[in-house]
C-alpha cells in the first residue's frame, strides 16, 4: 500500500532538499503519463484533483483512477491530494473518499472567487486541520491571492481564483502574516502568492524579478524555515509546444510561464510542492493536433491518445529530473495514516514557529 500522506512526502523532500511536482489529473492518459514517468525516474508522486476534475470525471472515477495507479505501481509512494477545497465540508467529503491530503483554500470564499479576510481564512483552515489531522490526512492552506504583478489582475482563468483587480499587497504573501497563519492553523504546507497565476496566460514577456518574486519566497522561508511552501500556477508554458499547437491549426497568442530554473531556485528556499497542470494540457493538445493533421484518415482515439500520453510523460520526466524528485521514491518508507494521526496527537508534527 503506497498511498501516503503529503506531510510525510514533503518532510522527506525537505530533509533531502528537493521539490515535488503536483500534477493535476482528470483522465486515464494524464494518470498513466505521471505514473510511467515516475516509474522510469524513481520519483514519488503527488496527484491532485480539482473541483473542475471532479465535475469532469466524477469523484468515484478519479478516486479509482488514483487507486489503480497505486495498485499498478506499488513501489511508488503516491499522495492523493484535493486541490483548492472551498470549504471544510468539501475537504471532509474528500477525506471520506480516501484522499490522503486536502487543500483548504480559505484565501477565497465558498464561491472560489471572492477574496476573504485573514480571520475567515484562519477559521476555516484551522477547522479543516482539526478534522483532517484526526484522520492522519495532511492540509495545505493558502495565504495571499494568485494574480499578475504585471497588471494587478487576479488569476481567474480556469474556475478557481479571485476575480478583478487586486492590491499589490494581496498579490504577495506577507512573511510575518505567514508565520502567524502557520502558528494559528497548524497547516502542513502553505501556498503563497508571488506573482504566478493559473493557466497559460501568466506573463506577456519572460518574467523578471518585478513580475515573479522569487525574492518573496526567500523572505517567507527565512521567517518560517520549517514550513513546506507550495507554488501554484507553476507551469512553464513550453514555447516548443506553443509552436506545435500554432503550426497545426491552434491560435495561442504570445505568452510565457514560470521558468524551470526559477522554480529550482524556489526549491532551494523551502518550496516543496509545485503545482503543474497547464504544461500537460499544452503538450497533450500539441501532440494530438500534430498527429491528427499528419494522419487525417485515422479515427481510433487510442492512436492519438497514445501520443498525448507520450508527450505528457516527457514533461513529467523533465520536471522530476529538474526538481530533484528523481531517485527519491525508493528511499521513502510508507507510514500509514493511523500512525500519522498518532504523530499529530502526540504533538510531534506541530509547527515550530517563533
Ligand atoms: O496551480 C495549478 C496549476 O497551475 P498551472 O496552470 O499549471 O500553471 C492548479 O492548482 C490549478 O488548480 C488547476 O490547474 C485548476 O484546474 P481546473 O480547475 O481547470 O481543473
Amino acid at each position: 500500500m503506497a498511498l501516503i500522506s503529503m506531510r510525510q512526502m514533503l518532510d522527506h523532500a525537505a530533509e533531502h532538499g528537493y521539490g515535488i511536482p503536483a500534477f493535476n489529473v482528470n483522465n486515464l492518459e494524464q494518470m498513466r503519463a505521471i505514473m510511467e514517468a515516475a516509474d522510469e525516474t524513481d520519483s514519488p508522486v503527488i496527484v491532485q484533483a480539482s473541483a473542475g476534475a471532479r465535475k469532469y470525471a466524477g469523484a468515484p472515477f478519479l478516486r479509482h483512477l488514483i487507486l489503480a495507479a497505486v495498485e499498478e505501481f506499488p513501489h511508488i509512494p503516491v499522495v492523493m491530494h484535493q486541490d483548492h477545497g472551498t470549504s471544510p465540508a468539501v475537504c471532509q467529503r474528500s477525506i471520506q473518499l480516501g484522499f490522503s491530503s486536502v487543500m483548504m483554500d480559505g484565501s477565497l470564499g465558498t464561491d472560489g472567487k471572492t477574496p476573504t479576510s485573514y480571520d475567515y481564512n484562519v477559521d476555516v483552515t484551522r477547522r479543516t486541520v482539526e478534522m483532517a489531522h484526526a484522520c492522519g490526512v495532511s492540509v495545505e492552506g493558502e495565504l495571499g491571492c494568485l494574480g499578475s504583478l504585471e497588471t494587478g489582475m487576479a488569476g481567474e482563468e480556469d474556475g478557481v481564483g479571485a476575480e478583478g483587480k487586486l492590491d499589490h499587497d494581496q498579490l504577495l504573501t506577507d512573511p510575518e502574516e505567514a508565520a502567524e497563519f502557520v502558528k494559528a492553523t497548524h497547516v502542513d504546507a502553505l501556498a503563497i502568492a508571488i506573482g504566478t497565476s493559473h493557466g497559460a496566460y501568466k506573463f506577456t514577456q519572460p518574467p523578471t524579478g518585478d513580475t515573479l518574486s522569487i525574492q518573496r519566497i526567500k523572505e517567507i522561508h527565512a521567517r518560517i524555515p520549517e514550513t513546506h511552501l507550495v507554488m501554484h500556477g507553476s507551469s512553464s508554458v513550453p514555447q516548443e509546444w506553443l509552436e506545435v499547437i500554432n503550426e497545426f491549426g491552434g491560435a495561442i497568442p504570445e505568452t510565457y510561464g514560470v521558468p524551470v530554473e526559477e522554480i529550482v531556485e524556489g526549491i532551494k528556499h523551502g518550496v516543496r510542492k509545485v503545482n503543474i497542470d497547464t504544461d500537460l494540457r499544452l503538450a497533450s493538445t500539441g501532440a494530438v493536433r500534430r498527429f491528427l493533421a499528419e494522419h487525417p484518415a485515422e479515427f481510433d482515439p487510442r492512436k492519438f491518445l497514445k501520443v498525448s500520453t507520450a508527450a505528457m510523460k516527457e514533461v513529467c520526466k523533465a520536471r522530476y529530473e529538474a526538481f530533484g524528485t528523481a531517485g527519491q521514491a525508493s528511499k521513502i518508507k510508507p507510514i500509514n495514516l493511523e500512525e500519522m494521526f498518532l504523530r499529530y496527537e502526540r504533538g510531534e508534527l506541530d509547527p515550530r514557529v517563533k
